[in-house]
């Protein structure tokens, strides 16, 4: 028993020491593309495992930091980063919480259809309208923001001008997927009126503007780069702790 307990003593100075030592490298907008580019190309995954594995890790992570009330906002937007809201909000109404969906530019393809498809399946509501601030605070214990990911080029155009008016007054914490939703990828907040998430979750590995998030959790997920990829572009990433899927950084 002691013997136990010092090795999960000892394990658990370790994590921390390794984590703290281990200089994790921030990509740039393309470095992101180009590694998400040679995932499907080269290491041959499709989108929809990744999709699926990035969703499933963002979820965790989200209930790792709030389990108190659960009705969660998640806000989708047009691209992956979008699908990975939709495979999140599936798992976490699988794991209790009650979810609500804003989606508000959706696609024929197949993938994002079916990603749909089984969201209302399983009694997901859909809201039509963006939400107003009020709505936000007092509806929802948390807002998933997963408009725009690394793909994103400000300015923030149109369609998604309300939701993101919304998420810059809000009080509800906005836990951002990969990329705060109207942040310059390197650049960080374009602005004052920029959004302030409470946690990120940085996908593969975080991006340069992650030097920017002063949030209270930042998590890595998305744990499936080969360790050659890694290598290649001496990502440095910290162990995941046993099987989880994402980390605490
Ligand atoms: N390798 C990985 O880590 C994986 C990450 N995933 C997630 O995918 C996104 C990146 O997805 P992508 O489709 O390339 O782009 P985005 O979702 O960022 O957005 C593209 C989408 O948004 C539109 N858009 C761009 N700029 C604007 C703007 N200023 N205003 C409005 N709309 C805009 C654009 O037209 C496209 O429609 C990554 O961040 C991860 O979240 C994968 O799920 C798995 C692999
Ligand atoms: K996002």
């Amino acid at each position: 028993m002691i013997v136990l307990l010092r090795n999960s003593l000892v394990s658990r100075k370790f994590h921390t020491l390794h984590r703290s030592i281990v200089k994790m490298k921030l990509l740039t907008q393309k470095e992101a593309i180009d590694i998400d580019v040679k995932l499907f190309n080269e290491y041959k995954f499709s989108v929809d495992q990744l999709m699926e594995l990035a969703g499933l890790s963002c979820s965790h992570a989200i209930t790792k930091c709030y389990n108190a009330n659960k009705k969660v906002l998640i806000l989708c937007g047009p691209g992956n980063n979008g699908g990975d809201g939709l495979v999140c909000a599936r798992h976490l109404a699988m794991m209790g919480y009650q979810p609500t969906i804003y989606y508000p530019k959706q696609t024929d393809n197949m993938l994002y259809k079916n990603l749909t498809h089984q969201c209302q399946r399983i009694n997901i509501e859909f809201v039509q309208n963006a939400p107003k601030t009020e709505d936000l605070d007092k509806q929802f214990s948390v807002i998933v923001d997963a408009l725009f990911g690394f793909s994103f080029k400000p300015p923030v155009r149109e369609t998604f001008a309300d939701i993101m008016n919304s998420l810059v007054n809000t009080k509800t914490p906005i836990a951002s997927i990969d990329i705060p939703s109207g942040w310059n990828v390197e650049d960080g907040p374009e602005n004052e009126a920029s959004i302030k998430p409470d946690m990120l979750i940085s996908l593969t590995a975080p991006k340069l503007c992650a030097k920017f998030f002063k949030g209270r959790y930042h998590f890595l997920g998305g744990r499936f780069v080969p360790p050659s990829l890694q290598e290649e572009y001496k990502l440095n990433l910290p162990e995941y702790p046993g099987t989880d899927t994402c980390v605490q950084l």
